[in-house]
């Protein structure tokens, strides 16, 4: 991935200043009006491949001082509800702390527990690396996080591991499983809109499809995963939620009214 970033959520308001991109006028995330998104019947399912892997696959699992995320295989592929074809890259999360959530999107001015970005790149383009930079290189499902009665065993597979991949930079290789099962069930449901990356370099190359179906997991679950990581030594990896940047006109499509 890119060098040591020395960005941080911190001084959010001046990533401008490093990046120009992250002063752009499709800058994400937003905040989603429901009064004021659009009803689109054209938009389809999304459909997705090769999502259900093998416990014998191992994935990189690595805490990278902004989140913990995980490398996915290229044969993981979006083959539906976009016009051209997207091959996954990599997972990862975004959450609050112990006094408040950290979604990154929000419904009505609402802030979710935390929120999983599945993120993927138009395979026109050689890598991630290309496509990063197109306005049509990446597509990125994202989906809420809630606390809710049962322990999510899909989202175990990844929270079972925090532990040891405490600090920054350290990585674990974690058994593959459905990945799918991170994401709901109902992939009809969603938002769409064009946007950026929420971190640096905020290059606006993101087609966002926000699903309106929120995963559940447990208390335990929750509170491992705004606890667990550390950034710098031992400062808490926290409210890694970039704020809700301005639509500057642009539209929000929905699948459903
Ligand atoms: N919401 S998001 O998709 O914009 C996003 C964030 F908000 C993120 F905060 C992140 S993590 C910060 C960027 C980063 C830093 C270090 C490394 C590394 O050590 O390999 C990798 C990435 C993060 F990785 C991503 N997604 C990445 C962004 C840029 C790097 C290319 C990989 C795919 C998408
Ligand atoms: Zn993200």
């Amino acid at each position: 991935g890119p060098g040591r970033s020395h960005w941080s959520y911190e001084d959010k308001d001046h990533w401008g200043m490093d990046y120009v991109n992250c002063d752009g006028t499709a800058q994400s995330p937003i905040n989603i009006d429901t009064s004021k998104t659009i009803f689109s019947p054209q938009l389809r399912p999304i459909q997705l491949s090769g999502y259900s892997l093998p416990a014998n696959e191992k994935l990189r699992l690595k805490n990278n001082g902004h989140t913990v995320f995980l490398d996915l295989p290229g044969s993981l592929a979006i083959t539906g509800g976009y016009a051209q074809q997207y091959r996954a890259a990599q997972l990862h999360l975004h959450w609050g702390s112990q006094s408040g959530p950290g979604s990154e999107h929000t419904v009505n001015g609402h802030r979710f527990a935390a929120e999983i970005h599945v993120v993927h790149y138009n395979t026109k383009y050689a890598s991630i690396q290309e496509a990063i930079k197109q306005p049509d290189g990446l597509a990125v499902l994202g989906a809420f996080l809630e606390v809710g009665p049962r322990e999510n065993p899909y989202y175990q597979e990844i929270l079972e591991h925090l532990y040891n991949i405490e600090r920054e930079d350290e990585e674990v290789l974690v058994p593959g499983f459905n990945i799918a099962g991170l994401l709901p069930d109902n992939l009809k449901l969603y938002f769409h809109y064009n946007g950026s990356l929420t971190t640096p370099p905020c290059y606006q190359s993101v087609k966002w499809t926000v699903f309106n179906q929120t995963m559940m997991i447990s208390n335990a679950q929750m509170s491992m995963l705004v606890t667990a990581l550390k950034y710098d030594g031992s400062e808490p990896l926290q409210n890694n939620y970039r704020l809700a940047q301005d639509l500057h006109g642009r539209q929000v499509l929905a699948s459903f009214q």
